[in-house]
C-alpha cells in the first residue's frame, strides 16, 4: 500500500512540472510582465505577480533573481525565511489591476458551513463573507452547503430558500440516494442547500451532546456529490453554471470534489475546463476513515491511491493494524488545481512536521501550487459604530461607548461594576488548538492579579466543566459562559479590555481580527495567522508614526511564562499608560479588514488556476 501512494505520488509530481512548463509558456503568451518589484512591509524588496511566484519559490529565472537586491547581497529576509509557498500579490496596486485582464468566473463554493446558515467557527465566518465579496466583484458565485435542519428556532434561517423542485438520484454507499435542492439569492450569491434526510438532526454540522456523528463520510461524500451535480443541473436565474466553472472546496468536508471531477466527470468529458482550490482552514481534521470505506465512495478502483493513507507504526492500535485507511483531505491535496490556507504563516506550517499533521511531505511536494491569504471579516456584522448586539456604539471618533460595554458586561455576567479593572476576555471552541490547557495552568497566577476574566466556549466537555469549576471557585473575578452564543461573543468582544489566544496553533483566527475593529488589545500566540496579523506594541516607536508601534502582543513559546509575560505587559500598559492603550486601541481599529484584499488575492489564484491545465 505504502509503495502505491508513493508511486502515485510520483506520477503526480511528474504532471506537476510540466503544468508549471505550461504555466510559464501561458504567461510570457499573455505578455504580463515577468516581475514586479515592491517594497513589503519591513521595506524589504521582493517579488510580485511573476511567475516566480506563480510556479514556486526558487523557480525565478537567473536573470530576475539578479535584480533581486535581497538575493544579490546573499541575504534572506526574515519573510523569505517562513514563506516558501507561491506569494500572492495584494490588492491596491493600481498598475496590478492595469495588467489584470479582469475575467469574470463562475464559482462553487463547497463548504459545510456557511454563516448565517450554518455556523460552529470561522468555517461559517469565511464561507458567509468571501463568496458576497466575489460576487461583489462581478463573478457568478454560488454556495453549496447542507440543509441542516434540527428543530430549533435556528431552522428559520432557512426560511429564505425555495426548493428548486430538482431531485437528483446519487450512487453511492451501496444504494442509490436522492437529493433535493434549496436555493435563496442573496446579496448576489446563488446559496444553494443540499436536502438529504441525514442532514435533519438535532445537534451542530458535525454532532451531537453525544460525541460526532458515525456516518459524516456518508454525509459529506453526498456534499460533494451534490455539489459537482449543482452547475450542471440547477438553471439558477435561468441558466446553469455549466462546465466551466472553479470548485472553491473547504476543508475535509467538501475534499473528495477534485477527485470526483477527475475519476467521474473528466473521462466523460465533462468539466474538463473545470478547475479546483482546496482551501484548508484546518488541517488537524483530514476526514480519515477505515480503507475498507473506499468500497463505499463509488469511485473507480483505480483511484484508490487518491486518497489512500497510512498511518505510521506509532499511530496504530495493536500488531495485526496496518493503519490503512482513506484520508478525504489527503485526496483533494494530491488532486487540487491549486492548495490555498487561510494566512501566509500557515501556509508555510503546514510544510512543516510539527504543522503538517503527517501531511507536510505531500504539501511540500506541491509548493509551486500552495498559497496562503489571510482571512477578512465581514465589516459590517463586525462594527462597533452600528453592531446591533452590544450596549453601546462606538467609534475611534468617540471610544466612550466602549467603557460602558463593559460596565454592561459586568452588570450582566454579576461582576462587581468597576471600569478601572481590566477586563481579559476569551472566545472559542474548547478544544487543544485553542489552547485551553495553557489558561488552565496559569488561571491561579493570573487572578492573582487584580483583573477580571471572561470565558466563551464550548466544545470538550472537560473544558466546560473545568469552567464552570473555575466560575464556582473565583465568582468574584471569572466567569465561564458554556455555550455558542453570537450575540454574547459581541458583547465581550465590545466589553473586554484584552483578547486572549493561546492557541497551539491558528491557521488564521477571526477573534483577534474582530478585537482589534472593536478596541480590544489582542494578546496571542505568536503562531499561523495570529503572527501574521498582531504586531507587538513597541513603546520606543511610539511619537514617529504609527507603523511599527503595534497593535497588541504577541508571545513565543507557547508556555504559561511567556504568555503571563505578555499578558503582564497588557494589564500594566492599561493600568498605567493611559496614552499607549488609547494608541492602540485606535490602531487597531482603523486597520483595514476587509474582504476585498483578499478577494482579489483569490481572484488571482482563481486566475493562476484557469492558466494551467487541470491537474489531474
Ligand atoms: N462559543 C461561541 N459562541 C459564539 N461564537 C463563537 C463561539 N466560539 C467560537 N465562536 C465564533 O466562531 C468563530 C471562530 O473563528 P476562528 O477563526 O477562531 O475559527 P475556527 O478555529 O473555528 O476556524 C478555522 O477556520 C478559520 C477560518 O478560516 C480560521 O480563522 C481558524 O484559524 C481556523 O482554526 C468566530 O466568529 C467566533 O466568534
Amino acid at each position: 500500500m505504502m509503495e502505491s501512494l508513493e508511486l502515485s505520488h510520483v506520477l503526480l509530481l511528474t504532471s506537476s512540472s510540466s503544468s508549471s512548463l505550461l504555466t510559464t509558456k501561458a504567461i510570457r503568451q499573455l505578455g504580463l510582465r515577468c516581475l514586479m518589484k515592491k517594497p513589503n512591509k519591513n521595506g524589504n524588496l521582493r517579488l510580485t505577480r511573476s511567475f516566480s511566484s506563480h510556479t514556486g519559490g526558487g523557480a525565478a529565472p537567473a536573470s530576475s533573481q539578479g535584480e533581486d537586491e535581497d538575493a544579490r547581497d546573499g541575504k534572506i529576509s526574515e519573510e523569505d525565511a517562513t514563506s516558501n509557498g507561491v506569494e500572492v500579490p495584494e490588492a491596491g496596486d493600481v498598475e496590478e489591476e492595469k495588467v489584470r485582464n479582469r475575467v469574470s468566473y463562475n464559482i462553487v463554493f463547497v463548504t459545510a458551513e456557511a454563516a448565517p446558515y450554518s455556523k460552529t467557527g470561522g468555517l461559517g465566518d469565511v464561507c458567509g463573507s468571501l463568496p458576497i465579496a466575489l460576487a461583489a466583484r462581478g463573478h457568478r458565485v454560488m454556495v453549496v452547503s447542507p440543509m441542516y435542519i434540527n428543530s430549533t428556532p435556528g431552522d428559520k434561517k432557512f426560511s429564505g430558500a425555495v426548493d428548486l423542485n430538482r431531485r437528483i438520484k446519487l450512487y453511492c454507499f451501496g444504494s442509490v440516494q436522492e437529493v433535493g435542492f434549496f436555493h435563496e439569492f442573496r446579496e448576489g450569491v446563488d446559496w444553494v442547500f443540499v436536502d438529504h434526510p441525514s442532514f435533519h438532526r438535532p445537534g451542530n454540522p458535525y454532532g451531537d451532546k453525544f460525541g460526532t456523528f458515525g456516518d459524516n463520510q456518508f454525509r459529506f461524500t453526498l456534499l460533494s456529490y451534490a455539489a459537482c451535480e449543482a452547475p450542471l443541473v440547477l438553471p439558477l436565474g435561468g441558466f446553469t453554471y455549466g462546465n466551466k466553472c472553479l470548485f472553491l472546496v473547504n476543508d475535509w468536508h467538501a475534499s473528495l470534489v477534485p477527485t470526483l471531477l477527475a475519476a467521474k466527470y473528466r473521462p466523460h468529458g465533462v468539466y474538463k475546463d473545470a478547475r479546483s482550490i482546496l482551501v484548508i482552514h484546518n488541517i488537524a481534521h483530514q476526514g480519515v476513515e477505515p480503507a475498507i470505506t473506499y468500497g463505499n465512495l463509488g469511485l473507480p478502483p483505480e483511484w484508490y491511491g487518491s486518497l489512500e493513507w497510512v498511518f505510521p507504526n506509532w499511530a496504530r492500535m495493536h500488531a495485526l493494524d496496518k493503519g490503512e485507511a482513506v484520508n478525504f483531505l489527503k485526496g483533494a491535496i494530491v488532486t487540487a488545481d491549486r492548495i490555498l490556507t487561510v494566512s501566509k504563516g500557515y501556509s508555510w506550517e503546514i510544510t512543516t512536521s510539527e504543522g503538517g499533521y503527517g501531511l507536510h511531505e505531500l504539501l511540500s511536494s506541491r509548493q509551486n501550487v500552495l498559497s496562503g491569504i489571510t482571512n477578512g471579516i465581514d465589516e459590517t456584522e463586525w462594527d462597533p459604530s452600528t453592531d446591533q448586539h452590544i450596549a453601546f456604539n462606538y467609534s475611534t471618533d468617540d471610544l466612550s461607548g466602549k467603557v460602558k460595554c463593559k460596565i454592561s458586561l459586568q452588570e450582566e455576567l454579576g461582576l462587581a461594576v468597576r471600569p478601572e479593572c481590566p477586563v481579559i476576555g476569551f472566545i472559542g471552541r474548547l478544544d487543544y488548538q485553542k489552547g485551553i490547557d495553557l489558561i488552565r495552568m496559569a488561571i491561579p497566577e493570573i487572578m492573582e492579579n487584580d483583573v477580571q476574566f471572561v470565558m466563551l466556549g464550548s466544545g470538550n466537555p472537560a473544558y466546560e466543566d473545568w469552567m464552570r469549576a473555575t466560575e464556582s471557585a473565583y465568582r468574584d473575578k471569572f466567569r465561564g459562559w458554556v455555550g455558542f452564543n453570537v450575540p454574547v461573543s459581541h458583547k465581550i468582544t465590545a466589553g473586554c479590555d484584552i483578547l486572549l489566544m493561546p492557541s497551539a496553533f491558528e491557521p488564521c483566527g477571526l477573534n483577534q481580527l474582530y478585537a482589534m475593529r472593536y478596541g480590544t488589545i489582542p494578546v496571542v500566540h505568536e503562531t499561523g495567522g495570529l503572527r501574521d496579523t498582531v504586531q507587538t506594541f513597541n513603546p520606543y516607536a511610539e511619537g514617529t508614526n504609527d507603523e511599527g508601534v503595534g497593535t497588541g502582543w504577541t508571545f513565543s513559546p507557547l508556555t504559561k511564562e511567556s504568555m503571563l509575560v505578555a499578558l503582564r505587559h497588557a494589564i500594566k500598559t492599561y493600568k498605567e499608560y493611559k496614552c499607549s492603550w488609547e494608541g492602540l486601541m485606535k490602531r487597531g481599529m482603523r486597520r483595514d479588514y476587509t474582504w476585498v484584499n483578499a478577494a482579489s488575492q483569490y481572484e488571482q489564484v482563481i486566475e493562476w488556476a484557469f492558466m494551467d491545465p487541470p491537474y489531474c
